[in-house]
């Protein structure tokens, strides 16, 4: 990262600049539920302003694939945003164009526009060149924040980058000084909690990961195609189909290797996504057909809390059950709990996770808490991250 440029090293007075941000937070009923992204965000915004700056901030919500959907519009967060730096957040319903054009030809040095949801364009995915030429012309800079969105090489993420001046934010600075020093020589024993819900996405880090750690502990909506590789039955659980002889190959590589491959030993079902459902403690393998697992067992919370207590360094990233609903909230709170109370070094990633152990309150227990999961995965698996690798060099 010393050899990246950042927005230290750019005159950015007076300027245009597009700040890539990541403001991908969990909402419920069109409102903000966790703003931590959001205010994340703010010492870069700040000292934009404070340049006199015109910022113009875009960022994706959820995954829209392409499409205007209408729940997915950032006018929730543009009102949030407002609200915490207490001055005007225009907002724009689209993310270039006409009316984005007239936006910007309205703007003084010190504001601050926030355009629609990249995703809601088909070329921001697949990091189209002509979407990246067109955010490109709203500016004169190109500053990325989303740490949270790096790993992924998008059109507001990788592809304008290479059109304009382009430099880190200081919460991309940060994320990549604090995860990698935390990263270098890392004290032992080294554990990682996985879980969460983007199975698909998360799976392929554990192959990494064997090779660094100690013990590497499976939970959340992850946790079950792992589960069915060990010949259990999960009735309903989250399952990625085509991953289960991936998953029966890594806990190989993990017993070669001689890592502790942790996995719940007991899980709480349901009958019903909703806080209202029957539920069932049951051990791991006896998940009944019709039911699905929506957070781990007493027991397992147990086993992980002990070896997060006697870990030297523990990074977490995706929660261990559905904890958005308080049925299924015990695993992912006491996990929390867990490392809120070691004497280990706490490293914290993604949106969601982030927004349970501030939910939960343990925040400030935590010696960092990142914005991104996926990001600092594959950030700590040593892989490079697109939106980083295109920014300009010192
Ligand atoms: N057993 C489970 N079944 C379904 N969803 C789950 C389960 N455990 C956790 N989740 C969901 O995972 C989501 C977060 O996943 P993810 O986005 O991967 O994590 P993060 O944002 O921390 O990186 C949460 O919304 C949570 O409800
Ligand atoms: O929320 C995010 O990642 P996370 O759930 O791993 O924390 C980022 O905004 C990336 O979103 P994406 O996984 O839809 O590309
Ligand atoms: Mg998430």
């Amino acid at each position: 990262m010393n050899e990246k440029k950042s927005i230290q090293n750019v005159d950015v007075k007076g300027k245009k600049v597009f700040c890539r941000v990541d403001f991908n937070v969990p909402m419920q009923d069109g409102e903000v539920t966790d703003d931590t992204r959001i205010r994340a965000a703010i010492p870069t915004i700040q000292y934009l302003i404070e340049q006199g700056a015109k910022v113009i901030l875009a960022s994706h919500l959820g995954r829209p694939k392409g499409e205007a959907v209408e729940e997915l519009r950032l006018d929730p967060v543009a009102k949030r945003l407002s609200n915490l730096m207490d001055r005007t957040v225009t907002k724009t319903d689209e993310a270039y164009g006409s009316e984005v054009d007239e936006a910007i030809s309205q703007m003084e040095s010190g504001d601050v526009l926030l355009l629609e949801n990249v995703r809601f364009y088909p070329g921001e995915e697949k990091n189209d060149a002509e979407l990246a030429k067109q955010f490109a012309n709203l500016a004169d800079v190109y500053v990325n924040d989303a740490f949270g969105a790096a790993h992924r090489a998008h059109a507001s993420t990788e592809g304008i980058a290479h059109h304009i001046p382009a430099v880190a934010g200081y919460l991309m600075e940060k994320e990549l000084r604090v995860l990698g020093n935390a990263l270098q020589d890392p004290d032992r024993p080294f554990t990682a909690i996985i879980g969460g819900a983007k199975v698909k996405d998360k799976i392929g880090v554990i192959d990494n990961l064997i090779d660094k750690v100690d013990n590497l502990i499976i939970g959340g909506g992850l946790a079950y195609t792992f589960v069915k590789a060990q010949g259990y039955e999960i009735g309903k659980s989250l399952l990625e189909e085509d991953k289960i002889e991936t998953a029966k190959e890594y806990m190989k590589k993990a017993e070669e290797k001689g890592v502790n491959f942790v996995m719940p030993v007991d899980v709480i079902v349901g009958d019903d996504f909703s806080n209202d459902a029957n539920t069932q403690t049951v051990d791991i393998n006896s998940i009944p057909a019709d039911w699905e697992a929506m957070d781990i067992g007493p027991k397992s919370i147990e086993k992980y809390s002990d070896i997060v207590k006697n870990s030297k360094l523990i990074i977490w990233n995706g929660p261990m059950g559905v904890f958005e609903l308080e049925t299924f909230a015990n695993g992912t709170k006491g996990v929390a709990e867990a490392l809120g109370q070691t004497e280990g070094y706490t490293v914290i990633g993604g949106g969601d996770s982030a927004a349970a152990v501030e939910k939960f309150g343990y925040s400030d227990q935590m010696d960092h808490m990142s914005t991104g999961g996926g990001a600092s995965l594959e950030f700590m698996e040593g892989k490079d991250l697109p939106g980083v690798v295109a920014l300009n060099d010192k």
